[in-house]
């Protein structure tokens, strides 16, 4: 594997001949101006991203990084910490949400434990399970950072690697990311109110359920994290080291290998986005992979999306992640494809619009 700086270094923006190719292209078809709207968008992303008028996303994966947090002891989530744990056992039975979801738009499901605190070593065998783990849980961010500034470079090396494994064994030419920890709501928000300046109060939310008592809490022990710590906003590894999670580097790693690799990634729920802001901090180019998967009930995830100039496309009161979100806008997504590849221009269909 290279470096994490070859890679940040090496991700370029789309390529603007190749935008202006697909956006004229796009309006040659028997469509009114634009009248597709954010299908259009997307399928100019795709066409532009692919440097095809023909762009294909039919071979799909869903990577999901898994990690716990040291912060839970703090009683920051409705969860024990365990349910991680339950959950792996859930996904290798392919008894999750994301299974479902993904199935239903063939989706290959990619579990992969980056921080999960105990060794997952009969799923492992089972080839459920991909073992790249950086670390036993994160420390409890209240007390200390999270994780050392080599352990956040080496997640977002898990991510890359990830991403070059999906490409390898699975041609993937679509990819959408998934999270799975109990606690992570915490350390998506600490990143959010460190990475957009907005105050811990307003974009802290209830994750798993808590209540009003919790809730209270959970943006103390944010607020006081980020006091002791003094993450700088400038420097996202630093940021991900001190208040983040193992499995947010894995996204963000995952973000940034679709966009040195050149694969449209889709981004899930307030954990993915969260990732997609350290990522997007590293190298602003990786927006130009970017898709917005959806809004997540988390009353900070707009922030996030307007931080990164983006519009979720699904609203479905989802607050799940696993990247649930995100496997539903695999059919848009795949719409947008059909779109560019499937409409007749104006001439071959034999339509002349005009009053
Ligand atoms: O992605 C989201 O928007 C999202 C919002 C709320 C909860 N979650 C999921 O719930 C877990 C974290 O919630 P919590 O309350 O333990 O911080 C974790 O496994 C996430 O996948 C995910
Ligand atoms: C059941 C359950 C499923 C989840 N998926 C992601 N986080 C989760 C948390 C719980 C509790």
């Amino acid at each position: 594997m290279n470096s994490l700086l070859s890679y940040v270094t090496d991700i370029e923006p789309l390529d603007v001949a190749w935008k202006e190719r697909a956006h004229e292209y796009l309006e040659t078809l028997a469509i009114p101006h634009w009248s597709l709207g954010v299908v259009m968008d997307i399928a100019k992303q795709l066409a532009a991203i692919q440097k095809t008028l023909k762009p294909t996303v039919e071979n799909k994966c869903v990577i999901l990084m898994a990690g716990d947090h040291g912060v839970v002891e703090e009683g920051v989530s409705a969860c024990k910490k365990e349910v991680t744990i339950e959950m792996i056992d859930n996904l290798s039975h392919r008894g999750a949400s994301i299974n479902a979801l993904a199935d239903t738009v063939h989706a290959d499901v990619m579990v992969v434990d980056v921080g999960v605190a105990v060794d997952l070593d009969d799923y492992v065998k089972q080839g459920t399970v991909i073992p790249w783990k950086i670390g036993y849980g994160t420390r409890n961010m209240k007390k200390g950072p999270a994780m050392t500034r080599e352990e956040a470079e080496k997640s977002i090396l898990v991510g890359i690697k990830a991403v070059e494994k999906a490409i390898n064994e699975k041609s993937a030419q679509l990819i959408a990311t998934g999270d799975l920890g109990i606690g992570n709501t915490t350390p998506s928000s600490a990143i959010l109110s460190v990475m957009t300046g907005q105050k811990v109060a307003d974009v802290t939310g209830r994750g798993t359920g808590i209540d009003d008592k919790r809730l209270n809490n959970k943006i103390k022990v944010i607020e006081k994290a980020i006091e002791l710590n003094k993450p700088d906003p400038n420097d996202p590894i630093d940021v991900l080291s001190k208040v983040g999670g193992y499995e947010i580097g894995g996204i963000a790693g995952v973000i940034l290998g679709c966009a040195y690799y050149k694969i449209p990634v889709i981004v899930d729920g307030l954990i993915s986005t969260a990732g997609a802001l350290i990522a997007y901090g590293l190298n602003c180019n990786t927006v130009d992979y970017m898709i917005a998967g959806h809004k997540s009930q988390e009353p900070g995830h707009n922030y996030m999306w307007k931080s990164l100039n983006l519009k979720p496309l699904l609203d479905l009161g989802f607050r799940l992640g696993e990247g649930t979100g995100a496997a539903l806008a695999m059919y848009i997504v795949e719409g947008a494809a059909a779109v560019i590849n499937n409409v007749l221009s104006y001439e071959a269909a034999g339509v002349t619009p005009g009053a």
